[in-house]
């Protein structure tokens, strides 16, 4: 159980199949608690024969939820996201417990992944076709945006909210039908987003949370020729897995997978905007996400100045079981991520570079581990060319633009990139220069859902978010109308 709800009802220990919730059963899942270790619940085990019931009721509900009108569909989600926000505490709570994030962090995920509801209530109303003068005469061009029909979503442990409603709202908004697999480790905040979605008055069948066997959920999502679309967020392996196992049924996709993310400090930024920066890019849910800074390059005038200031400001990061007051960093999410984050650190450590703070588990045990700055990083470490995910901020000197671009380039992922400087015309050459799809400029937060959200090259396809993310649930259709004389 959850300790201090004000609502139980969100705490729910069953899979949403098909408009029925179903109990865990004797080989139940448990869910832990990563600061603690603790089972704070169960879930059933469900597999393909569930994940195609749930399909098939996603196939009849979206008829009539794409029949009624755009404001209608509008309305729901908006009490949707009305209701998420009246339960945040709620809701963050269950993050927390599942997912191991300060709670106050939590609260600002439920907020985060409030918003994409909220903005995509006010994008239904806003998809428009064209008309086209002909080629002809007596010809009339009209072009038509559909749902594309049933969606099948497969999301992550690091965002156990947001990265569903950053995909449930643009499907929903667009008249779509959703089947959603989230992750094994934190289902409760998926199962939590149901029930208010049953309360805000989304239509029996139409959303659908499958707990259990990943694997053959999944194969029943890519191999189902009902689901029109896959959208997955996770590694870039298991991305590229599910592409395989689109390809038969020609599936549109949405992939937002691993990253690698620089940080740039040249020598004009300002020292204490890029330090405050580096501590949101690279510490946000304790390195746990994609966009995180995974390689901090600083320039050699600013150096020495700009490292002695994130390592007194990582210095004084709390590291603790999220639930406590002032706590700044949870646990890993589970032991595999911990022995990745000792392997980087040993590996930089092994060919040279210097532990400035932190470098080992936490005195706490568990998966806790402490806030880590290195300096002296080179191109041959790990951490140059595998994604961390985790609390550690390994600084590599530079010395000129040319160079640092050749670095921070040569990766194959593209998701998100940072740079600090002021020179206007060096902010256009960067920004351009940089292969991402996403680029922060003197800012280390970028995600906001007016924005598109996404990557190129091994980090993903498509967009998640903005005017740009309902097109990825949308067909077009071309009327050639003839005979109009
Ligand atoms: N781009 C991003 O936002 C994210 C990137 N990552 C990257 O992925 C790495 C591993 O994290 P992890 O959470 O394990 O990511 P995974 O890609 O393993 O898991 C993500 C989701 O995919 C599901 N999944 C796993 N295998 C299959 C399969 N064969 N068929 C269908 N679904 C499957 C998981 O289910 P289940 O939980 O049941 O295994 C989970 O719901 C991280 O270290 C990070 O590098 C991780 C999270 C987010
Ligand atoms: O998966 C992730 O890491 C998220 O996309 C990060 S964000 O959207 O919260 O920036």
């Amino acid at each position: 159980m959850i300790p201090h709800l004000k609502d139980n009802r969100l705490f729910r220990q069953a899979a949403l199949v098909a408009g029925n919730w179903v109990a865990p059963g004797p080989d139940a899942i448990d869910v832990r608690n990563p600061a603690t270790g603790e089972i704070i619940g169960r879930v059933p085990k469900l597999g393909a024969t569930e994940a195609r019931a749930a399909i098939e009721a996603a196939q009849a509900a979206q008829a009539g939820w794409a029949a009624r009108t755009a404001a209608e569909r509008s309305q729901i989600l908006r009490r949707w996201f009305d209701l998420m926000v009246a339960n945040k505490e709620d809701l963050g709570r269950i993050l927390t417990a599942e997912q191991g994030k300060p709670l106050k962090e939590a609260i600002g995920e439920i907020v985060y992944g409030a918003s994409f509801i909220e903005w995509f209530s006010e994008e239904a109303r806003r998809v428009y076709g064209d008309v086209i003068p002909g080629h002809q005469r007596d010809k009339r061009i009209i072009v038509l945006k559909q749902p594309i029909g049933v969606v099948a979503a497969i999301t992550p442990w690091n965002f156990p909210n947001a990265m569903i409603t950053r995909k449930a709202g643009p499907a929903l908004a667009a008249g779509c039908a959703m089947v959603l697999k989230p992750a094994s480790q934190t289902p409760f905040s998926a199962i939590a987003l149901a029930v208010l979605g049953e309360m805000a008055g989304l239509p029996e069948g139409l959303f659908s949370v499958l707990t259990g066997s990943a694997q053959a959920i999944g194969a029943e999502m890519t191999g189902n020729a009902l689901v029109r679309k896959l959208t997955f967020t996770g590694s870039t392996e298991i991305g590229a897995e599910l592409y395989r196992q689109s390809a038969p049924t020609i599936k549109k996709l949405g992939l937002e997978l691993g990253g690698n993310a620089p940080f740039i400090v040249f020598n004009d930024a300002d020292l204490d905007a890029a330090v405050e920066g580096a501590l949101i890019a690279k510490f946000r849910n304790n390195g746990q996400t994609c966009v995180c800074a995974n390689r901090i390059y600083v320039e050699d005038g600013v150096y020495e100045a700009f490292a002695g200031k994130l390592r007194a400001a990582v210095s004084n990061l709390k590291t603790g079981n999220g639930f406590d007051e002032g706590v700044d960093l949870g646990p890993l999410i589970d032991a595999a991520a911990l022995a990745k984050v000792e392997e980087h650190v040993g590996d930089a450590v092994s060919k040279g570079a210097k532990l400035e703070t932190g470098g080992a588990r936490h005195k706490l045990g568990g998966t806790f581990y402490e806030p880590t700055v290195l300096t002296g990083v080179t191109e041959d470490m790990l951490v140059a060319r595998e994604e961390t995910f985790g609390p550690v901020a390994p600084l590599f000197r530079f010395g000129g633009e040319a160079d640092v671009i050749r670095q921070a380039n040569a990766t194959e992922f593209g998701l998100a990139s940072y740079f600090y400087a002021r020179d206007i015309a060096k902010v256009f050459r960067v920004a351009e220069a940089l292969e991402y799809g996403m680029v922060g400029v003197n800012t280390g937060l970028i995600s906001t859902a007016e924005a598109p959200f996404g990557g190129v090259k091994l980090s993903g396809l498509g967009r998640e978010g903005s005017r740009y993310g309902i097109e990825e649930f949308l067909e077009t259709k071309y009327l050639c109308i003839g005979g109009v004389q």
